[in-house]
């Protein structure tokens, strides 16, 4: 968020208590487009953004206001048992960003362009980008790399695609970088700031910061007129985005330190398959109510 929307924060009329024109918990039923988030971030609104796999969940998110939902390639990790987003295909995120977008009325829906659908160039891009369009019907891409991707963000731009960079840690390298903090030094920050600017000037609608310095999140939204969305980046940008298995619990082994579990979904579902198989081998389930005659 820029300095002008800042101060637009904090002029004497406030922010926006309009509450059919919030982003978060509005009351529009027509989808959430890229000028609505805009809009919202000039309001001074900060902004929360979930990932989602399947229309179910996704229901579930819709229904309790999150005004936009990521089909991440973190669905590698939480929902088909890979290490890493490196493995994820194209299909996989097409077959499930569809679900999402069923399972959604409001949501705006973006959907992660994975490894190795992009970085051939522009023009493959641009094919990927359009099949997820097209196909699965989300309003958005997103794709990792900041100056290494700029030309990629232009002609998906150019083309009338939506996209959302993401900068920082970049999991699809981790073979190269690994899981570290980015940004960290002088010589880092500065890359860090040339990544937000490049995908800004190339046309990206928002840029996603993964695990970097909180003081540094906080320059690059200041710096830049579009919406940054944190993860591990500390409370200064504009909207923060969480995993959702791990939000509520569900992830099994170790999650990151930046998320907070709100919900121990790991425990509840858990408890209710052992109820569900003491009573089966007990014979208390199917009951006189479960059976017909
Ligand atoms: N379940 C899940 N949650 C995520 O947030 C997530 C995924 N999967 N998969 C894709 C990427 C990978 N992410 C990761 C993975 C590991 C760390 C990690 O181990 N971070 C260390 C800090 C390392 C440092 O201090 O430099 C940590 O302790 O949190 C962070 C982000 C974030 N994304
Ligand atoms: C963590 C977010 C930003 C992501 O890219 C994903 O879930 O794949
Ligand atoms: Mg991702």
């Amino acid at each position: 968020m820029s300095l002008q929307a800042a101060q637009n924060q904090s002029s004497p009329a406030g922010p926006s208590t309009d509450s059919s024109k919030a982003l978060y918990g509005g009351k529009s039923t027509r989808r959430i487009t890229v000028h609505d988030i805009a809009a919202a971030t000039e309001r001074g609104e900060k902004w929360p953004m979930l990932t989602a796999y399947d229309a179910m969940t996704a229901s579930v998110f819709d229904e309790a206001g999150i005004p936009v939902m990521l089909v991440g390639d973190s669905m590698g990790n939480v929902h088909l048992g890979y290490e890493t987003t490196v493995p994820v295909t194209m299909d996989e995120i097409a077959m499930l960003s569809a679900a999402v977008v069923r399972g959604t009325k409001r949501a705006m829906v973006v959907a992660d362009l994975p490894f190795g659908s992009y970085q051939e160039g522009p023009v493959q891009a641009l094919r990927n980008a359009t099949r997820l369009i097209k196909e699965s019907g989300v309003g958005a891409v997103k794709l990792e790399g900041g100056e290494r991707s700029h030309e990629q963000i232009r002609l998906l731009v150019e083309a009338g695609i939506p996209v959302m960079a993401h900068i920082g840690l970049t999991p699809q390298s981790v073979n190269a970088m690994g899981y570290r903090v980015q940004g960290r030094g002088e010589e880092a920050a500065q890359q860090l700031l040339r990544d937000a600017k490049a995908v800004q000037d190339a046309g990206a609608f928002a840029v996603v910061l993964e695990l970097v310095p909180a003081e540094l999140a906080a320059e690059v939204t200041r710096t830049l007129h579009i919406p940054t969305v944190g993860i591990g980046a500390g409370a200064g940008t504009d909207a923060q985005v969480l995993v959702y298995t791990d939000m509520v619990g569900l992830t099994g082994g170790k999650v990151p330190r930046f998320t907070k579990q709100y919900a121990n979904l790991r425990q509840v579902l858990g408890d209710a398959a052992k109820e569900f198989a003491d009573e089966v081998v007990g014979g208390t389930f199917p009951a006189a109510e479960h059976t017909f005659h």
